[in-house]
């Protein structure tokens, strides 16, 4: 078996080279079976009928038609937490700029002459004093995997922590410090906080989670920071909203023209996670994800298909994308048997109204399998199917 990867943006070595052997090719071909990404929009693409899997190195796949993969059989991976914590450092370098005017005060250092430079530093260095974050009560609207690395940490810096997250998983809850407050409302956190930080996915839910009537509820000195997606946030009600002196401040990693400019704003160029850390961490995760998956059906850290695992050892597996409706285990297999073919090994598992089966086949003749696939392929709901051949490890 050999497969096509095609790759957008910077991907770094450290997970391509997984694809660096014969069974691969990287970006040579029109027909890709797997496509890496980070922020590439792919909304517009037209995929080719061999992409079989999506790898997004980054932890937000809204730049990716999710929904439109799934009716293809088109796997969509992330990178769960791979990033978290480049995020969590730029966002307390942030919050610690944003009370301490340290570069303007290191920028007009550069604009001193003459011999006294230390008499003019003493005389004029009140105008960059700050304030300090020990005590500000901090927000924090998302306790994902980014949320929680920054209530925890903001925490230790003595702030007073406030957590909103209707949605949260067991695993993060277990691991946020029990000092940080759980709100029951977003506005309980819009209202209470001197700084709030946003960490939601961006989908058809959290578009303009803050609007004006948000903006309204916070605090006058408020300082609002956001690297999650810009279109969490109305830009047009934000600027009013500063320029009505509704909140302070406002610091997003997402630049837009109407944010440029203004001395409240500060915009950084999507930097959230251009560490190399992030970027092979992420680099890594994704490629293994395809990998797997490419190789073997397997599936891990999809955003629209179950997880599922199950050894590969027979010569054959199918691997099949159907509606989660009843009785298409029972179809699947009674196709097979009348075929005269017998199921090593199956397992079957469903997300929402989608499932995937793997039926592992001792049989080694291909046209017999094929035929296996052409019968399968015409029951009722199924999507996609793959016949994935048994490969020596590389
Ligand atoms: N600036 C960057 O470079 C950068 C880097 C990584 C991630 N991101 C963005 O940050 C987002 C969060 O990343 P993550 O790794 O923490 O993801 P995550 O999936 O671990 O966490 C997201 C959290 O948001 C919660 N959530 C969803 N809807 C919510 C709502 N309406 N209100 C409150 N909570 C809600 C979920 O329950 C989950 O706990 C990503 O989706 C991505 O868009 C940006
Ligand atoms: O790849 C990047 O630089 C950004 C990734 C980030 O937006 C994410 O969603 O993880």
């Amino acid at each position: 078996m050999s497969f096509e990867i095609q790759t957008y943006n910077n991907i770094a070595e450290e997970g391509l080279k997984r694809f660096r052997n014969a069974t691969y090719t990287i970006d040579t071909g029109a027909e890709p079976d797997g496509i890496m990404l980070r922020s590439q929009n792919l909304h517009e693409t037209t995929f080719p009928a061999s992409v079989k899997g999506i790898a997004r190195a980054g932890a937000g796949v809204n730049n990716i038609p999710v929904e439109s993969c799934t009716s293809q059989g088109i796997v969509v991976f992330n990178t769960p937490g791979a990033n978290a914590n480049a995020v969590k450092e730029l966002v307390l370098a942030s919050l610690l700029l944003s009370v301490r005017p340290i570069l303007k005060g290191a920028t007009w250092v550069q604009t001193l002459t003459g011999t006294d430079i230390d008499k003019q530093v003493e005389k004029e260095k009140k105008q960059f004093s700050g304030f300090e974050l020990e005590g500000k009560k901090l927000g924090v609207v998302g306790l994902g995997a980014i949320g929680a690395m920054i209530a925890n940490d903001a925490y230790r810096l003595g702030m007073d922590v406030v957590g909103y997250d209707p949605f949260v998983s067991v695993d993060t809850a277990w691991n946020i410090s029990r000092r940080v407050r759980r709100a029951l409302t977003l506005d309980e956190v819009f209202r209470e906080c001197d700084f709030i930080t946003i960490h939601v996915p961006l989908n058809d839910k959290t578009r303009h989670l803050i609007s004006t009537k948000e903006l309204q509820l916070m605090k006058n000195n408020a300082t609002l920071l956001n690297f999650a997606r810009g279109e969490l946030v109305d830009n047009q009600a934000l600027v009013e909203g500063i320029n009505n002196q509704t909140i302070k401040e406002y610091i997003t990693d997402f630049a837009s023209e109407e944010l440029l400019h203004h001395p409240q704003i500060t915009v950084l160029p999507h930097l959230g996670a251009s560490t190399s850390e992030a970027e092979i961490n992420c680099a890594k995760s994704a490629s293994r994800n395809l990998k797997l998956f490419l190789e073997t059906g397997n599936i891990q850290h999809s955003v629209n298909f179950p997880a599922v695992e199950l050894a590969f050892h027979s010569p054959y597996r199918l691997a099949i994308f159907h509606k989660n409706v009843p009785n298409m285990l029972g179809a699947i297999s009674s196709t097979a048997a009348d075929l005269g073919m017998n199921i090593d090994n199956l397992i079957n598992r469903s997300r929402d109204e989608i499932a995937y089966t793997l039926l592992d086949l001792s049989e080694t003749d291909i046209t017999k399998i094929n035929a296996l696939q052409t019968a399968v392929s015409a029951l009722n709901d199924v999507i996609r199917i793959r016949i994935i051949k048994h490969q020596e490890e590389n």
